[in-house]
């Protein structure tokens, strides 16, 4: 029996029935679909993240089309249930459709939409803040500082690195470790060394126009770097930010044996996805090497299970 479901909905006499799981910011994408003569209805259900069932009933027995996010599994019992429905469209409110069976959506005539683009600069920002956070110990010095453990300066306290004229490591450089690489190599002078199937010819443009202009300008030029393989990366790299998609063949790309290739004093953002490091792996890391510090903006392990959480 389907379960009840909470919902807030709009355009009641809509012709086509349009689902959202979740509340999502401004009203344009529902004045979009309103004027497309849908009624919209907005999933209220107090839970962070919807389970297959919970989505099953909100799709009921007619549902044309549902915009759902990345912590759901859209896989086949889902669009099976969308199809039978009369569904005909979903949209993953998100770059990464890491959870999304692109195949099965394919199998039940379901055309798949996500966001690419929409959120390319602010990620990059994002990676940016976790790098500088990380290296200038910002996080551990406001900790302190609450804790009542500030007793007045000292020589020692709270060193962090310097960030000029080290190396930035970029895994996956397209749309936001791109933009990423542009922010550390521009703003704090910092060398590139990148790894990604493809050539980003853009971003050596940049680096190597940016070089020249430093030379110009009598200062140090950055120079950049494609490295042959990702281990390259992570052996040369002072900071390394992981960009790539989340998929088969970067599942755990970050593992044990590779984190014991970085240097012990280096720096490792995640603002990709939680997967893309083995998390068991990082922690230990982090125990056996105290200079070693990480900035997440995405975890392995889902807050809300049952598994243990660090
Ligand atoms: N933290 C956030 O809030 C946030 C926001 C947006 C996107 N994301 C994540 O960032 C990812 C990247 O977004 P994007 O817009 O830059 O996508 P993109 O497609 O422009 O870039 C991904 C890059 O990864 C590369 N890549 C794929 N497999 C690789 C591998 N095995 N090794 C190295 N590189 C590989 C691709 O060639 C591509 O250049 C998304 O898929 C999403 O998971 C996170
Ligand atoms: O992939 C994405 O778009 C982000 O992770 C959502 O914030």
């Amino acid at each position: 029996m389907a379960k009840p479901v909470q919902i807030e909905v709009w355009n009641p006499n809509g012709k086509y029935r349009v689902i959202s799981t979740k509340s999502m910011p401004g009203t344009r994408w529902i004045d979009l679909l309103v004027q497309q003569d849908c009624r919209v209805e907005i999933c209220t259900l107090n839970k962070t993240i919807l389970s297959v069932e919970d989505i099953i009933a909100l799709i009921g027995d007619k549902c044309d089309g549902v915009i759902g996010q990345l912590t759901e599994d859209w896989g086949d019992t889902l669009f099976s249930a969308l199809s039978k429905a009369g569904g005909k469209a979903f949209s993953n409110m998100a770059v990464g459709y890491n959870n999304v069976d692109v195949d099965a959506a394919t199998k039940y005539g379901v055309a798949v939409g996500n966001t690419p683009g929409v959120l390319t600069e602010t990620t990059a920002e994002l990676a940016a803040s976790l790098s500088l956070a990380a290296a200038r110990r910002i996080v551990e010095a406001d900790g302190f500082m609450r804790a009542g453990l500030y007793e007045g300066w000292l020589p020692h306290l709270f060193v962090g690195n310097l960030l000029k004229g080290q190396t930035v490591g970029v895994i996956g450089a397209g749309r936001i470790g791109s933009a990423y690489a542009r922010m550390m190599v521009e703003g704090f002078k910092m060398n590139l060394i990148y790894y990604d199937l493809y050539q980003a010819t853009r971003l050596e443009k940049f680096v190597t126009a940016y070089g020249q202009f430093l030379k110009a300008n009598g200062e140090q030029p950055v120079t950049w770097k494609r490295a042959s393989s990702m281990d390259e990366v992570l052996q040369e790299a002072d900071v390394i930010s992981l960009h790539p998609i989340l998929d088969k063949t970067t599942y755990h790309l970050v593992n044990k044996e590779r984190l014991s290739m970085m240097k012990k004093e280096a720096i490792l953002v995640n603002c990709s996805r939680g997967p893309v490091v083995d998390e068991v792996a990082l922690v230990e890391h982090l125990r056996e090497n105290p200079m070693f510090r990480v900035g997440l903006d995405v975890f392995e392990v889902n807050l809300n299970s049952s598994k243990h959480w660090y």
